[in-house]
């Protein structure tokens, strides 16, 4: 057993999102969301299951704080319901949706616990996208009116701001593949997302610097890790264009302010082109403060002609699984940051999520033994270590999720959180991941 001890200022955090935790979704002047469109329509969302009541997080925040004081957490990741604070995507701020935001980030503060904040966790305003939502450069403006607002909300009390979570999720996953709101299947249209996603972090950015904001800003991607099955030439090139989907297309704007050449080289043979205007490519290589990463997985990859977008097939290779179906890769987290940190330079990392799902049963004493998701994070615990050892600059880890929740087209049926949910009652249970984390953070590492 070897004993892995962290930087005394590494910073322990939970995470989660508004669509996916708050529920309340007419309340206090709500508006609906591209997310209450979706899940309302019959065959996107498994079972039919929505946010409308999610872990009724929107009057239950103070169990909520109570359980991360008690995890003992230096910080907490949670994100802005944009329909909260903009029914309609612009217009008059709705006090009431910044309230319920200005007692959750007081109680964190009364708490000792930093607020650590999402400004775009993918509930676009519907009436946004009533009038062709990210697709439309007019929300770019949007998004800065509706930052600003926040910023100004919470200037001195939220240090930590992220800009939007997981670009490709909004482009590719909701515009290209269908599969998350608002359900598009069109390339240009995901390339277009994309871009003004991007463009609309860097001028939030700005926003952000104009105003003197405390703190530190930075976005968030969900970086996958792909290699070649083979060292193929034609397993190479598959496997890079596959992985670079992920990770260049959105890391190499956001740090060196442009697009992998062979990449829009490949999208332009598929009849899409990326909508640069003037000026477009700096801002959103606006210098950030920090880059958030989301690991879940990798895997390994070969050239198979007319196989998805890249002509590459996915090689099962033995990986244990998730209840996603995700491969169990720790080392793919180690792998991928240090590919971050060679390729982009020294720019603070920090996970702002990583976490596993698994079929969890709730025992007659409301306890959960969940076993393989402490083995997941014990896993990608000892490969965070490896990293800051071997100099990448890794400030932090939320674990996702806090709570088990609405898990997008999942619905329900998937369990992410180190506490466990019981929907009928909203009851919350520390699972034993729960307590695994509490004793990590206690001691500020473990016994490997
Ligand atoms: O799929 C698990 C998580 N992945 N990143 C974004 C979150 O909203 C998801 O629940």
């Amino acid at each position: 057993m070897a004993r892995i001890d962290f930087p005394k200022d590494f910073v322990w955090g939970t995470a989660t999102a508004s669509y996916q935790i708050e529920g309340a979704w007419q309340e206090d002047g709500r508006g609906p969301s591209i997310w209450d469109t979706f899940s309302k329509t019959p065959g996107k969302v498994f079972n039919g299951d929505n946010g409308d009541v999610a872990c009724d997080s929107y009057h239950r925040y103070e169990e909520d704080i109570a359980l991360l004081k008690k995890l003992g957490v230096k910080a907490y990741r949670f994100s802005i319901a944009w329909p909260r604070i903009f029914p309609q995507g612009t217009g008059e701020v709705n006090e009431k949706g910044l309230d319920y935001y200005r007692k959750v980030v007081d109680g964190l503060i009364a708490a000792g616990i930093e607020p650590c904040v999402t400004l775009y966790h993918w509930d676009l305003p519907q009436a946004l996208q009533d009038k062709g939502g990210w697709d439309n450069r007019d929300t770019i403006d949007a998004f800065v009116n509706y930052s600003e607002v926040i910023f100004k909300a919470f200037n001195g009390k939220i240090k930590q701001w992220i800009t939007f979570n997981e670009t490709w999720c909004v482009s590719f996953l909701s515009n290209y593949l269908g599969l998350h709101a608002p359900g598009n299947t069109d390339l240009q249209l995901a390339v277009n997302v994309a871009h003004h996603c991007m463009v609309a972090h860097g001028e939030a950015v700005k926003k952000f610097r104009e105003l003197g904001i405390e703190g530190e800003i930075g976005t968030t991607h969900n970086l996958y890790w792909f290699e070649p099955y083979s060292t193929s030439p034609e397993d190479a090139a598959a496997a890079r264009r596959n992985r670079a989907f992920n990770n260049e297309w959105f890391m190499e704007p956001t740090f060196k302010g442009t697009y992998p050449q062979f990449l829009v080289d490949w999208f332009k043979g598929k009849g899409a082109e990326v909508p640069i205007l003037p000026g477009d490519m700096e801002t959103i290589s606006q210098k950030i403060d920090f880059i958030g990463v989301n690991f879940y997985s990798g895997g390994f990859g070969r050239y198979k002609k007319d196989e998805g977008l890249f002509d590459c097939e996915e090689v099962q290779v033995g990986f244990d699984k998730t209840y996603m179906d995700w491969n169990v890769y720790a080392d793919g987290l180690y792998k991928v940051l240090s590919w971050a940190h060679e390729e982009y330079g020294d720019t603070p990392i920090y996970i702002t999520e990583n976490g596993a799902c698994y079929e969890d049963v709730l025992t007659e004493d409301n306890r959960v033994h969940d076993v393989l998701r402490k083995e997941y994070f014990k896993k990608h615990f000892i490969q965070c270590h490896r990293l800051i050892e071997s100099g990448v600059p890794l400030k932090g880890y939320f674990a996702w999720s806090l709570l088990d929740n609405f898990e997008w087209a999942e619905g329900y049926r998937k369990r992410f959180g180190i506490v466990y949910t019981n929907y009928e009652t909203l009851e919350r249970y520390p699972k034993d991941s729960y307590y695994f984390i509490q004793d990590v953070i206690k001691n500020n590492g473990f016994e490997a």
